[in-house]
């Protein structure tokens, strides 16, 4: 044989390019991209002769092509011989699998590439075969080659294992699923995510941390700076012990006027006494002055409010000279000018001359306003100006007709007022009332006119100093009080205090704890002695749900005259209903907890049933009209002005012995109306009022004892106020909740499971109508009804 089968083989690693010589050792990462299988490894025939020629060149050359074949040995390659060759492919497999990977070549670029080799390699060949040299140089090449084969071989075997492997691995990940049927997976069970609550707060110190009075706290009114006759004279009324929330804010507020440092906001129970617990200071302060100005203002936000607050003045003011005045817009402006303002004349030259030096250059300063006075001027005796004094010290308004007076009214000023109360002051800043706050507070702080300052004031103003900031006291009231600082922030208050009430074991808690924000926000308090009932009904027979529920006996069998609660509630989450004579009725209820879901149909066996006594014909005393003792006492909340008539109009139909107890409250009454019907409910003459959201704040009805929520309230704070028209000053008091299917889950969660609320250890329980007593008869008188309402909305022709 001429020379050995694999002469002249150069090493990749010896190619000028090195990334061509790296490429044959390189894993591949897929079967498709073989590792290169080098490519003269085979000589042709025709190399070899070639080869065998060129063998024969001078020795001198030998010399030279034995140190070129040398050299031509990598770096890499001695490197691998170093390290021990073979043995460490793994590792040298690993470290080029790190280094940035060689974009593959297209088929035509590799053979371009081997034409481009292979004149060098032929080269090559012919210079190490020339002799015995040529031989031994070419079996040295050859074991070179043979070694680089097998590191090759053995590189190729642990990157073909390495393939393996990872298939192996994939195909382990893509196992199916173990499938389980419909059996869902027993899961891990859910760590509930913990309640958020920041360490810091956003509110200001006032608010996140108020001054808080438990609701057992009472201080007799005569332990406090009060006038001993108003004492006596509230103690005759049978008011001797100022309540919670007026035993923190008295003492807040009775304090001159100069140690008067702070406005105060309330935030307390409906029916807790807030009216009185400002009331007192307004007259105690208002007593002593020997003239009458216009000193103090209260705004709320309904016309039966305004009454209601003059009657707890009228009951205050007794031996005083206080002049109250009402704003409400139920009469003619005029009149209500007429009784707010007294017009006189006084002789003033220099005044009238400026007025008629102005009237003759027709210079007008705020339009028709001047105009008008020009033609009082006129009407007056000469060298005389209309003057204009207050008729009241205090006065009872709405917001709108503030306003109303404050732009229009001349003579109406706001100079001397020492006292701003708002009363139900989350709906009097949520509702705008035309600006309302805007407009009197600006009348508040401007500067008084000249004739209302009083001697030091004109003189500072003589010698042009800056007019004193006014003491103006402010007091802001709500069971809702809002927290939104921006509301809030819109009265201007000066060093506000906030006073809350808390039931006994809260108030001790909130007295160690300090508040933050978060349970700051979330304080909406019930009256203790609320007891709260919801009812599942069916949307399509609500008024025939309803007048069963009136028929109940544990809601109308007792009397308007006491204040016994049928429903006494023994233990959490259990209740029964106190005996009375022939009552065979019975109730004992779930709590709320049992109640998560409206829907869930289960309900009938977890919740209570009310027995309709009249309709198993054990008492048929319990609605009938002449038995005043059996007849319910209730006020019902409707959505609107239209469900209170509809209502009202379906119940007389469906029940005519109901008929003549039935009166509506709504926005359309009149105040008259509203008045007399409330004076009729207070004398028993009127059972059941049907009423829209405006009867829900504020309305003391004493007696009052069962609240419906006919319709659901818009929100929680309606909810609150609702309810809270009963079981007020520690009276005892029902609230019944009717839910249709849709309504269900909200009632709970917003309503009955609401944080905000603070029940103590108090549920809403659920119950269920039984409405057996519903026959044929009464579902052919509902249908009736429903046509007669249809007819009288529409007409008799339709
Ligand atoms: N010190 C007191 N002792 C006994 N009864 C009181 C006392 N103060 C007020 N009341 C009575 O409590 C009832 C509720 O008072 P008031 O109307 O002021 O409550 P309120 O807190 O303003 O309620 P709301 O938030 O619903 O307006 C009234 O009938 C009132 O006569």
């Amino acid at each position: 044989m001429p020379g050995p089968m694999y002469a002249r083989y150069v090493p990749p690693k010896a190619q000028k390019n090195p990334q061509a010589t790296s490429r044959p050792l390189k894993p591949t990462a897929t079967p498709s991209t073989q590792p290169e299988i080098p490519q003269p490894l085979v000589a042709s025939k025709k190399e070899k002769k070639l080869k065998q020629e060129k063998a024969e060149d001078s020795e001198k050359k030998q010399k030279s092509r034995s140190e070129n074949s040398k050299k031509r040995k990598t770096p890499q390659l001695e490197e691998h011989e170093h390290e021990g060759g073979d043995d460490d492919h793994g590792a040298e497999l690993k470290r080029r699998r790190k280094e940035p990977s060689v974009p593959i070549k297209s088929s035509t670029e590799g053979k371009k590439k081997e034409k481009r080799r292979k004149p060098k390699k032929e080269d090559n060949s012919t210079a190490s075969e020339s002799g015995s040299g040529a031989e031994d140089d070419s079996d040295e090449v050859s074991k070179a080659h043979e070694r680089v084969l097998a590191k090759w071989k053995k590189s190729s075997k642990i990157s073909e294992d390495l393939r393996k492997k990872e298939t192996t691995e994939d195909k382990v990940e893509e196992q199916p699923p173990e499938l389980h049927d419909l059996v869902p997976l027993p899961q891990p069970e859910q760590v509930p995510d913990e309640e958020y609550r920041p360490t810091f707060s956003t509110l200001p110190p006032w608010l996140a941390q108020p001054t808080t009075v438990s609701s057992s706290t009472k201080t007799p009114f005569k332990e406090m700076n009060i006038n001993p006759k108003l004492v006596e004279h509230l103690s005759s009324k049978g008011l001797q012990d100022a309540s919670a929330v007026q035993s923190a804010v008295l003492p807040l507020l009775l304090a001159n006027v100069k140690e008067r440092q702070h406005d105060v906001c309330v935030s307390a129970a409906t029916g807790s006494g807030k009216t009185l617990a400002y009331i007192l200071p307004l007259i105690e302060s208002l007593r002593n002055y020997g003239n009458t100005e216009l000193r103090a203002v209260v705004v709320v936000p309904t016309r039966e409010l305004v009454s209601q607050v003059r009657d707890v003045v009228d009951l205050c003011k007794v031996g005083t000279h206080i002049q109250v005045g009402v704003s409400v817009g139920n009469q003619s402006f005029q009149a209500e000018r007429e009784q707010l303002i007294q017009r006189s004349e006084r002789c003033d030259s220099e005044a009238t001359a400026a007025l008629e030096e102005r009237a003759s250059k027709r210079v007008t300063r705020g339009g028709d306003g001047d105009d008008d006075l020009l033609d009082e001027v006129s009407i007056v005796l000469p060298k005389h100006f209309p003057g204009y004094t207050s008729k009241v010290d205090l006065l009872i308004c709405t917001p709108g007709r503030l306003v109303d007076h404050i732009t229009s009214t001349r003579g109406f000023s706001l100079d001397s007022v020492e006292w701003l109360v708002v009363d139900e002051a989350d709906r009097l800043l949520d509702e705008r009332f035309q600006e309302w706050v805007d407009v009197v507070l600006t009348n508040l702080e401007s500067e008084k006119t000249p004739e209302k300052k009083s001697a030091p004031e004109q003189i500072s103003s003589y010698l042009q100093y800056p007019p004193e900031k006014r003491q103006i006291t402010k007091v802001v009231l709500s069971a809702t009080m809002t927290r939104d600082l921006e509301k809030l922030g819109s009265l201007r208050l000066r060093r506000p205090v906030l006073v809350t009430v808390t039931n006994p074991q809260q108030g001790e808690k909130a007295a160690t704890e300090p508040r933050d924000e978060f349970s700051a926000s979330s304080q909406l308090h019930l009256p203790p002695t609320l007891v709260e009932w919801a009812i599942p009904v069916d949307e399509s027979e609500k008024p025939l749900f309803l007048l069963q529920l009136l028929k109940t006996k544990s809601f109308a069998g007792r009397s308007t005259k006491t204040n016994q609660n049928p429903v006494s509630t023994t233990k959490r989450g259990s209740a029964e209903l106190l005996p009375s004579a022939g009552d065979s009725s019975s109730i004992s209820s779930s709590s709320s907890d049992d109640s998560d879901s409206a829907s869930d149909s289960s309900d009938s066996d977890k919740s209570n049933t009310l027995h309709d006594a009249e309709s198993k014909g054990k008492s048929g005393k319990g609605s009938s009209v002449e038995g005043k003792v059996n007849m319910p006492n209730v006020l019902i909340f409707t959505r609107s002005n239209e469900n209170t008539a509809r209502l009202a109009h379906l119940l007389k139909a469906l029940h005519p012995p109901y008929a003549e107890l039935i009166g509506t409250l709504n926005r359309s009454a009149s105040s008259l109306d509203s008045r007399k019907l409330l004076a009729a409910f207070r004398k028993g003459k009127k059972s059941i009022i049907i009423a829209s959201d405006r009867a829900s704040r504020g309305l003391d009805v004493r007696n009052l004892q069962n609240i419906v929520n006919y319709d659901m309230p818009k929100d929680l704070q309606g909810y609150v106020h609702r309810v809270g028209r009963t079981a007020r000053a520690g009276e005892s008091g029902q609230a019944w909740t009717l839910y249709e299917n849709a309504e269900g889950r909200w009632f709970w969660n917003s309503i009955a499971k609401a944080k905000e609320i603070e029940r103590g250890e108090r549920r809403v329980e659920r119950i269920r109508l039984d409405m057996e007593g519903v026959d044929e008869r009464m579902r052919e008188a509902y249908e009736k009804a429903l046509q007669g309402l249809q007819s009288a909305v529409l007409g008799p022709k339709n």
